[in-house]
């Protein structure tokens, strides 16, 4: 008897074909992929066409599917199909920052409600395993801050600019056609992904949930509208700001200092520095966006879920504590 984990897999883009190409050269003796979710057979001629459907209870109610991958471009799809993966018993690996950002403590509580589990390490930062970082090293000491490149779109264009003297539009079609802008770029450029991204940090690390209109945004436009001289190691940085009652988030434009190690992050890389009480302050480094970057995460998702890995969002319960000792409210 067959003991290979059988997945259904939203979407095949540059995600998704990631994620299906590293199967099939890395894990095809312990990963099926059963069914295969996509919006426009026509584009996928080259797989098996009994893999593709494009009705998703085809995925959903296929008891054999231990495991749904959500890799959709699509933000309140994506929220649907989550919520009806886990209602009808399914584990769900997902990359998609809108639909965690937006939702996070709507699928805190249906996996509590449902036993099942969420995992979303490719959302933030491609490759950089951040989030379980935050969970698992730094779930029971402080976090006092956090910062970082988390949108490697952005990081992308600022690198070309400056070192490769591209125009803007060049850059930003050769940041689509590697795969690393949003289906609409302008989910990049104008800071709307690098939000998303922050509020699920900010989750992790401080334990609350922001809307995006929470968030402080600079867009591109409005950078370059300032007429920066972009001859400078420009940075566009997202942060989270913990001093007091409310938390604080902003994504926006800075001229590092050439000795900074945010200088020397380029193009699509990104980095994330955490600063903590104990620890002072950890750098994390690393593939921020594209097909390999982000299946890397989601394959790893995939190991850590076979181990019983998930979340247990324990920053949660220490602001609860730490609001009640501000306000003088007895433990
Ligand atoms: N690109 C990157 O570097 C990263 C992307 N992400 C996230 O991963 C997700 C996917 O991104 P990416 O692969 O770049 O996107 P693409 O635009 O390349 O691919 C999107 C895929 O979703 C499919 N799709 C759209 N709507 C549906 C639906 N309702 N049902 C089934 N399939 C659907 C499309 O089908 P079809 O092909 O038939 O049109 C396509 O295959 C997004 O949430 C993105 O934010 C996260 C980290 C990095
Ligand atoms: N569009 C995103 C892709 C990865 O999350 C980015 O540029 O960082």
């Amino acid at each position: 008897m067959s003991n290979k984990i059988n997945i259904g897999l939203f979407g095949l883009g540059c995600v998704g074909r990631g994620v299906y190409s590293n199967i099939q050269k890395f894990y095809s003796d312990q990963i099926n992929i059963k069914k295969i979710c996509i919006k426009h057979p026509g584009k996928h001629t080259d797989i098996n066409s009994e893999l593709l459907t494009t009705d998703a209870s085809e995925v959903l109610e296929d008891s054999s599917i231990d495991l749904v991958i959500e890799l959709i471009d699509n933000g309140a799809e994506a929220t649907a199909l989550i919520a009806q993966s886990l209602r009808s018993g399914k584990d769900v690996i997902s990359a998609n920052k809108a639909a965690i950002a937006n939702s996070l403590r709507f699928f805190i509580d249906l996996q509590n409600q449902t036993g099942k589990t969420l995992l979303y390490e490719g959302a933030v930062a491609g490759a950089v395993p951040v989030i379980r970082l935050l969970e698992s090293h730094y779930a029971n000491e402080k976090i006092t801050g956090l910062e970082g490149i988390v949108n490697g779109s952005t990081n992308y264009l600022l690198s070309k600019l400056r070192l490769d003297k591209l125009t803007f539009d060049d850059a930003l079609a050769q940041a689509q056609s590697n795969g690393f802008a949003e289906s609409d770029p302008s989910l990049d450029i104008d800071g709307w992904d690098a939000g998303y991204k922050l509020i699920i940090l900010a989750a992790h690390a401080f334990g609350d949930t922001l809307s995006i209109e929470e968030v402080q945004r600079t867009t591109f436009s409005e950078f370059l509208e300032q007429a920066p001289d972009l001859s400078k190691p420009w940075k566009c940085i997202a942060k989270v700001n913990n001093e007091g009652e409310n938390l604080e988030l902003s994504i926006d434009f800075k001229e590092e200092p050439i000795a900074s190690q945010f200088t020397s992050v380029e193009y699509e890389l990104n980095a994330i520095k955490v600063h903590s009480a104990i620890a002072g302050t950890n750098m994390l480094y690393g593939s921020g966006a594209g097909a390999n970057a982000t299946a890397s995460a989601v394959l790893s998702d995939l190991f850590q879920w076979k181990k019983g890995f998930r979340y247990d969002y324990s920053k949660f319960y220490q602001r609860k504590e730490y609001l009640k000792k501000l306000q003088g409210i007895p433990a």
